[in-house]
Order: structure tokens, then sequence, then C-alpha cells
């Protein structure tokens, strides 16, 4: 029996990768400085996983940026606007950052390729843009030449390649006239030529990443799942295909995947355990085939229960034997934090809820113990760690700081007013607008203003306390202060404190909400150089003191403009913590909802008359087939509604999203009965507006007319152009003009421009109406 991985994070852990990225970028550190890194967190990886006892070790699941792009780069998806880089004599990084950031240098002003979730994650990939016809070929050498590396160390790894039926899937087809799918063909001799070079090298296994097995998918695209195995098949009959799938259970794909010609399909055992009964009993289960069993959580930070896995081990082993079956985590350790021994600081993380903890090297660790458990090796040693694992979980089970009493009750005694506003949107508008008195197309922003280097220091400084906390309040006090006057000098319609006294919008709150456990070091990429740290929910959630009304209700108190409170949904909150796995998510979502409707409540009482509850997670937590959906959206709407009905019919609600493609599901975004909702649109150039030519939106948007994910500084016109063509789905009376999403990652210099510039295009834009009446 085997171990195997599927991915380890490639930030390196204590986020070296990220460091040597910005240093990079901003001309800090030369292109050899950022390799020598890269290499060095590879080298790490593979000799740390080499250690903790993993037989199949990946390779090319490091990323400079992100995976998707790589295989972009690969088989040469690159679209045609940045062939001017191609050519020019610019590094392949260039092209390559170019194609991720776009760039504005030189005379040459090209956009970022679109970014967006990776499936129900809160990683971001950037999307391939496909046009018809399109041709493929093989063009950058990387999975190779880390192949090799690996191989320089002694470690023959297994190559990890996004599958072509995902690779085109993830993508968008940006002309008419074709479907994506259709590029089959043409893309997998590019994929043959890189599995041939791979061959070459004695190559034994592969491993190729099909996640949309995990949806719904149509017969055209499991025929071309079966075309793409059966066709590898047979070109490389001795290669071992290791088909993974993660993050749901095959469905009704199972059929289609079980008659492929592959050595080993991966199961995400810890998302869909059932799917282990119904592919041991399956009459078409290849006698020969391999089960990798990912039994470990790749996604969230629990001790695994090493009862529950070793049940589902012994089970598959009695029906296929030993030899055929292979331990792993559950899909790539990408989503966990690095390493838990890490975790010094007893005030963030308490030795009690420590123990019930493992990060991506002690999730290693575990694949290793239950290997070791099964096969009777170092049994001793094993049955000490196993014995460890159950009383650390009998321990968690029956801690008295899980369970709150007061908190459970209170959700039951919730009843149906309690997630509704007084009255309908059309009398909350009248009645808001007279309080209010905002023009047309009033402008504002998301939240955040740029957390400069200094922001972040000053922050450590105080966390560290090289800072006393009233030279810190001071800081914020003068952060706070500029950025209204800002505000205020540019002509925004409607203000925000500008979130300086926040590390994060989820983990700010975790901070504060009894509950919730915070790391130190339990990084998780996002994108790129952009890493979070997800709180740990480990019980029930309050709240005991107000969060935001002090920053909010001081600068509401130094402008005459309305200043929108900011606050984090509930459901994203969930979504972007690491949560509890003893009770239902909707259970959790629910608790975090009435700690959040008791802060909406104090910022009215607080003198905000508006307030922003951000669900930029909403879509993103959508399960991955839809027969799941009504449930999810059922009580994820509902606690949105909860958080935000406590207040009057004069406080006007807002919400936010990003990355939301949510044509699919606009009329429950529609019942969370926001007064005003702001989303990301521009990179897309308004393409997620077109649901509303057949569904009218009955409340006001702000569809976001500048990408804030690049530096590049919007024009006037590209803004009042987005503006118009918003216009054409949405009644002016309807529409805000605001961007993207927070301006937290911008610089102070691009932020200025564009915001004044985005004043502008919306004056313009009401010129014009004012001209046409
Ligand atoms: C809106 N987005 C968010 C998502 N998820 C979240 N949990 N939060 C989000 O905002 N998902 C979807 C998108 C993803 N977008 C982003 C955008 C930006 C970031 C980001 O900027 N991340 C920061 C880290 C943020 C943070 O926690 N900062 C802390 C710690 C800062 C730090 O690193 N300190 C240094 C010392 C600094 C010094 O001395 O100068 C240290 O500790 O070593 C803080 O500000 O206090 C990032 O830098 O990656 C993420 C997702
Ligand atoms: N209020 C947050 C939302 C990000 S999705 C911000 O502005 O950063
Ligand atoms: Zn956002």
């Amino acid at each position: 029996m085997k171990t195997t991985n599927l991915g380890y994070p490639r930030i390196g852990s204590n986020r070296a990768l990220k460091k040597a990225l910005e240093n990079y970028w901003s001309g800090k550190a030369t292109l050899v400085d950022l390799e020598e890194t890269a290499k060095n967190i590879r080298t790490e990886n593979w000799l740390l996983q080499q250690e903790k006892g993993i037989d199949i070790i990946p390779s090319n699941d490091f990323s400079l940026y992100d995976q998707v792009l790589d295989m972009c780069m690969t088989v040469n998806a690159i679209p045609k606007r940045y062939t001017a880089l191609q050519q020019k004599n610019h590094a392949t990084q260039d092209l390559y950052f170019a194609m991720a950031r776009g760039i504005q240098k030189d005379g040459i002003d090209l956009t970022a390729m679109e970014m967006t979730k990776w499936f129900d994650t809160n990683y971001h990939y950037i999307v391939p843009e496909f046009y018809k016809n399109q041709a493929f070929s093989y063009c950058n050498s990387k999975i190779v030449d880390e192949y090799k590396e690996a191989l320089a160390l002694g470690i023959k790894t297994k190559p990890v390649l996004i599958g072509p039926v995902s690779f085109l899937l993830l993508g968008k087809e940006k002309e008419n006239g074709f479907d994506r799918i259709d590029l089959l063909p043409n893309l997998l001799p590019t994929y043959l030529k890189i599995i041939k070079e791979l061959s070459a090298l004695n190559v034994e296994h592969i491993q190729f990443d099909e996640p949309f097995l995990a949806t719904d998918l149509t017969n055209k695209d499991r025929e071309a799942i079966r075309y793409t195995y059966q066709t590898i098949a047979d070109k490389f009959p001795d290669l071992k295909i290791i088909l993974a799938n993660y993050f749901d259970c095959f469905g009704e794909n199972l059929d289609t995947v079980l008659e492929l010609p592959v050595h080993t399909l991966h199961l995400d055992l810890v998302r869909c355990k059932l799917q282990l009964d119904d592919i041991l009993s399956s009459k078409k289960l290849n006698k020969n085939t391999h089960l990798s069993l990912g039994v470990i959580d790749g996604r969230n930070i629990w001790k695994n229960n090493f009862e529950d896995s070793l049940a589902l081990i012994q089970k598959a082993i009695a029906h296929v034997g030993e030899e055929r079956i292979t331990i792993a985590p559950s899909c790539s350790l990408l989503h966990s934090p690095c390493d838990l021994d890490l975790e010094t600081n007893e005030t963030n993380l308490s030795a009690e809820v420590k123990q019930w903890l493992a990060f991506a090297k002690q999730k290693l660790e575990e694949v290793n113990t239950l290997r070791n458990f099964i096969t009777k090796v170092n049994l001793s040693k094993t049955l000490e760690k196993v014995n460890e694992n159950s009383a650390a979980n009998a321990e968690r089970k029956i801690s008295k700081s899980i369970h709150n009493p007061k908190v459970k009750d209170r959700v039951k005694a919730l009843t149906k007013k309690d997630d509704q506003r007084l009255n309908g949107f059309t009398q909350r508008k009248i009645i808001q607008q007279k309080a209010l008195n905002l023009p047309l197309y009033p402008t504002t922003t998301i939240g955040s203003f740029p957390q400069t280097k200094e922001v972040r220091s000053q922050r450590a400084n105080f966390k560290k306390g090289n800072t006393t906390p009233e030279a810190y309040h001071s800081f914020i006090e003068k952060e706070t202060r500029e950025t209204i006057a800002f505000q205020e000098n540019i002509g925004l319609d409607v203000l925000v404190h500008g979130e300086f006294e926040r590390n994060d919008m989820v983990e700010y709150f975790g901070e504060q909400l009894d509950g919730f456990a915070f790391t130190s070091f339990g990084w998780v990429q996002s994108y790129g150089s952009r890493c979070v740290k997800p709180p740990v929910i480990y019980g029930d959630v309050s709240r005991e003191n107000p969060m935001t009304v002090f920053w909010s209700s001081f600068a509401q108190s130094i402008t005459d403009k309305p200043v929108k409170g900011m606050l984090t949904g509930p459901v994203t909150i969930l979504q972007w913590s690491f949560v509890r796995n003893d009770q239902p998510r909707s259970e959790t979502c629910t608790q975090i909802a009435l700690a959040i409707r008791d802060e909406v409540v104090d910022l009215e009482k607080a003198g905000l008359s508006i307030i922003q509850i951000d669900e930029p997670a909403i879509r993103e937590g959508l399960p991955l087939r839809k027969e799941d959906w009504k449930t999810y959206l059922d009580w994820a709407v509902k606690a949105f509604r909860i958080s935000a009905s406590g207040v009057k019919d004069e406080t006007q609600i807002h919400t936010h999203m990003c990355y939301s493609e949510f044509n699919d599901i606009i009329e429950h975004i529609a019942a969370m009965d926001a007064d005003v909702i702001t989303i990301e649109c521009s990179r897309s150039q308004m393409e997620l507006l077109d649901v509303f030519r057949e569904f009218k939106y009955p409340n006001e948007i702000g569809p976001g007319v500048y990408d804030i994910h690049s530096p590049r500084v919007p024009d006037r016109s590209e803004m009042v152009a987005l503006i118009e063509k918003a216009k054409e789905y949405i009644a002016p009376e309807h529409l805000w003009v605001n961007p993207d999403c927070g301006l937290k990652t911008r610089h102070w210099d691009e932020t200025k421009k564009a915001l004044i510039e985005m004043v502008a295009a919306a004056q313009e834009c009401r010129q014009r109406v004012a001209v046409s009446h």
C-alpha cells in the first residue's frame, strides 16, 4: 500500500514566495533572486514529503502565480493582446505576470486576464481565454523542468497536470459561435507531446486533475473525458495515469469514470464518503484499477479521525486488496496552512485548540500513520500516534469551550420576522432617498483603502508590543482622517472609514468573536502573492462587545457626508474561516448571523445611516452539484437576512460581492433584499450584467467600473463606457458607481488617480442624462 499527496502549499512556511514576488515586482529583486526562492521552496517541499513518508510525491504543483496560468503558458493559450510582449525581447516572466496582473509600462498598456474562484475555495485562478478554432502548441517546459529538478535531488516525482477537459472547462469562450470543449482535438496533441517528453524521462505516474468530474457534466463533456484518457492510455500503455477528482463525488459521471483505462482513481472521501460503497460495489470497477483514498481533509485544519478513516480504508482493502490502495489527502494541500509547529503563541491558539488541529505538514504525517497502522510498520510508535489521535478527538467532543447554551437557545428562538425588514424595498427606497438625498449615480467605494507598508508595519509593531496602543490608535486615526478628507475633496457621495484598523475582513472579526481562534502563521494562498490567515471556528459563536462601532462612528463624526458602516457577512465569515466539522455549517452560519445582526443594530444606534454587509463568498459557497443548491441557498440567504433585518427602514443596507458569476442564482441574490448591491464587473466588461436582460433586479446596483486587482489606472472614458453599458441593463436611478472591490491592495497614487477619474466619469454620465432630458 502506497501513500501520495496531490499538491503541497507553495508559498513557503514563512511566505517566502510572497515576499520574493513582491520584491521582484517592485524592482527590489531580480528574476534570478525570485527563481532562487522558488527553487528553495520546491526543494524544501519535496524533501519534507519524502521525510514524512510520502511515496508518490507531486511535482509541477509549484507555481509562481497560478497553476491554470502555468497551463496556459505551457500549451500556448496566450491571448493575442500579449503578442507585443512575446515579440519585444521581454523575458517570459514579464509576459506571464502581465497575463496575471496587467501591465502599464514603456508605452505598453494591457489588461490582465480574468481571475475567478477555484471551485468552492477561496483560491483564485486565472481564467483561460478561448477562441474559435484556436490552435495550441507545446511552448513552455516547466512541467519537465520541475520533474528533472526533483530527479536531481533523487526524487522521482509524479507530475501534476490540470487535465485537458478541466482546462477547457475552466476557461471562457471569448467569441461567439463555438463551444470550448470542441477545442479538445486541437489541445490534446499538445498534452501528448508533454507526456511523451515525460515518458522519455521514465516518468512512472502522471496525475491528471479533472475536478470538473465533481460537477454536473454534459454527455459531450463526458465523451471528452472518455476520448482524452482512452487516447492517452492507447499512446502510453505503460504510463500510470492517476485521475484525480476532488471537492465532491463523481455523481452521474461515475459510470464514465469507472470505464476509463486509468491506473488509479483518486476519491475525495472527506467531501463524499458514500461514493466508496458505490465504487466498490460497482460491476464496472476494473479489477486492476487502483484507488487513491482521500481520507485526510485537504481543506480544513482538524485532526483526522483515524477511527473513521481506518474503517474506510479497511473496507476498500476488503474489496480490492491492499496492493491497489493508496492513502492520500482529499485534495491538494494548497488550501491548508503549512505547519502547526510554528504556532507557539498561546494567546492566539490555546494548547487546547492546538491539539485538535493538523496543518499541511501534520497531514502528511497522518497519511503515513494510517498506512503504517494498516501495514503494521513501526507498530508501537504508530499505535501511540493512533491513541493520541483518538484521545484528542475525544477531548474535543466534550470540551466545555465549544458549547454555549445561550447561543444555541438564541438560534432556536428565531422566528420568521427576524429575517425580514419592516417594509419592502419600494417603500424603503422612498424613505431612504428622503433621508440620504443622494444624486443620480451615487459614487462610493467598497470599504478598504490602501493597506500600505506603513499601515501593516504599524500593526505588526503594535502586535509585537513595540508600539504603544496610544501610538497605534493615533496612527489609525490619522489615516482615517486623511482618507475621509480625500474622499470629501474628490466629491465621493458615500464615504467609508478605510478599514485601516483591520488586518483582514474575516480575521479581524474572528479575533473579536467568541468561538474563534486564530493563528500566527496559518497563511493560505488566495491569489498570486496574496495570502489570508483564516480564523478557526471551534465553538459556538457570540459577540461580547461591538467590533466596528468605534472607527465607523469616529469617521462619521468628522464629515457631513454619509459614511458606510462596514461589516463582513455571516456566509463570508463562515466560508473564509476553517469551520468546525462537528455540526452543520448552516448552524454555525446562523450563530455568526446573530453576532453580525447585533453589530448592525449597534452601528445604526451610533448614527450610521448606511451599513454594508459584505458577502463576496456567497457564490463561492454554492455546492458544486445543482441538486444541493437549494438547501444551501435557503440557509445562506436566510443568514444574511437575519444579519440585516434588525434595523429601521431609513437605514440603507448594502452588500458587496466580488468574482460572482451569479446569473444562475440571481433570484436568491435578490432575495437577500439588500437595498444596494455592489458587484465585480469590470474585467468581464459588464458581461455579468447579461442576466438583467431577463431578470429585473428589484433593488439598486453598483456594477464595479474599475478593476482593483490590477495596478493599471483606468481611463475616464473606459469607465463612462462601462456606466453607459450598465445603463442598458439597469435603470439609471438604480445605478451606483464604484470600483469592483476594496482598494487595500492598491497604492495610494493609483487609487487617487483612479477615484478622481471615477467621480468625473459619474459626473459626465449625470450630465449626459441631464442633457438628454
Ligand atoms: C477580498 N478577498 C479576501 C478573501 N479572503 C479573505 N480572508 N480576505 C479578503 O480580503 N478572498 C477573496 C479576496 C482575495 N483578496 C485578497 C486581497 C488582499 C489580500 C491581502 O492583502 N493579504 C495580505 C495579508 C493581509 C493580512 O492579514 N495582513 C496582516 C498581516 C500583515 C503582515 O504580513 N505583516 C508582516 C509584517 C509587516 C511589516 O512589518 O511591514 C508579517 O507579519 O510578517 C495585517 O495587515 O496586519 C497579504 O499581504 O497577502 C488577501 C486576499
Ligand atoms: N469591504 C471589503 C470587501 C472586500 S470583498 C474591502 O473593501 O476590502
Ligand atoms: Zn470584494
